[in-house]
């Protein structure tokens, strides 16, 4: 069974003149296969230093804990090994890659997760299918990868490379951020698609309860100051909802 299993971990970044800030203070969680794990906590909490530090972000310093999936050491591994041992990341804001096609983007991608070029024909099938699944005009697979895409273009642009890599653990940095309510279903039934195969593991990274009307997490973590201070099921979301991050914003500072 794949599992994502994260102890005591510590981050600093690099900042610009200061020095090195610790960012993470002790994060434990585990994520195994098939299951939907929801992230919350106010900006600045430390959600996006966390997905960055699984997938092998170098301005992130993992300084103390560890990272392991399936019992390999993660933090030993480079960001294109972590990819090719089934850690996928759709980031917060996703990068423009002017000049390389989406078509090639992903069969580049799959080749190498992959460790062989997928069968052509079954290959531009499946592409296609996941994009019309997606609501994506086809034209976009000959356009630079996310170059002039709107905010939920790149989003869903996200969830195609997720859903064609079919990844051990997919972490998704606010997939949910800037999508109209139409995307929204969409990004959704492509997470929940990926998620009923009960291959992947899904680390779901959100403020906002609204996506996950749509993706039913089983367990949520409120994350502020670094650290996990409250977990619980889908209900812990709800309380959420009414009562906003305020004392968890004092947990996290106080400790
Ligand atoms: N390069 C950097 N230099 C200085 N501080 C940084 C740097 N990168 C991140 N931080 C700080 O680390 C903290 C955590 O940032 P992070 O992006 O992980 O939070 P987040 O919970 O994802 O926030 P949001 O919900 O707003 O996206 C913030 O206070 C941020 O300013």
């Amino acid at each position: 069974m794949s599992t994502l299993e994260i102890r005591n971990l510590h981050v600093s970044v690099e900042t610009d003149g200061e020095g090195p800030r610790e960012i993470l203070r002790g994060v434990n969680l585990t994520v195994r296969k098939g299951e939907t794990h929801a992230i919350m906590g106010p900006n600045g909490s430390g959600k996006s230093t966390l997905s960055y530090a699984i997938a092998g972000h170098p301005k992130y310093t993992v300084t103390e804990g560890s990272i392991t999936l399936d019992g390999a050491d993660v933090l030993a591994m480079g960001v294109d090994t972590r990819a090719r041992a089934g850690i996928f990341l759709a980031m917060q804001y996703p990068v423009e890659v002017p000049g390389v096609s989406v078509s090639n983007f992903l069969r580049t991608s799959a080749t190498a997760v992959r460790g062989e070029a997928p069968k052509l024909r079954l290959w531009v099938k499946e592409v296609k299918e996941t994009m019309g699944f997606l609501e994506m005009d086809q034209a976009f697979a000959e356009r630079g990868v996310n170059e002039g895409f709107s905010g939920g273009e790149k989003k869903r642009h996200e969830i195609l490379q997720m859903m064609l890599l079919k990844p051990k653990i997919a972490i998704l940095d606010e997939t949910d951020s800037g999508l109209d309510v139409d995307a929204l279903r969409v990004v959704s039934a492509g997470i929940n698609a990926v998620r009923e195969t009960g291959e992947t593991g899904t680390l779901l990274i959100t403020h906002y309860t609204r996506i996950l009307r749509y993706v039913q997490p089983e367990f949520v973590h409120v994350m502020a100051g670094g650290k996990i201070v409250d977990e619980g099921g889908s209900e812990l979301a709800a309380t959420l909802e009414e009562s906003g991050y305020d004392k968890y914003v004092k947990v996290g500072a106080g400790a």
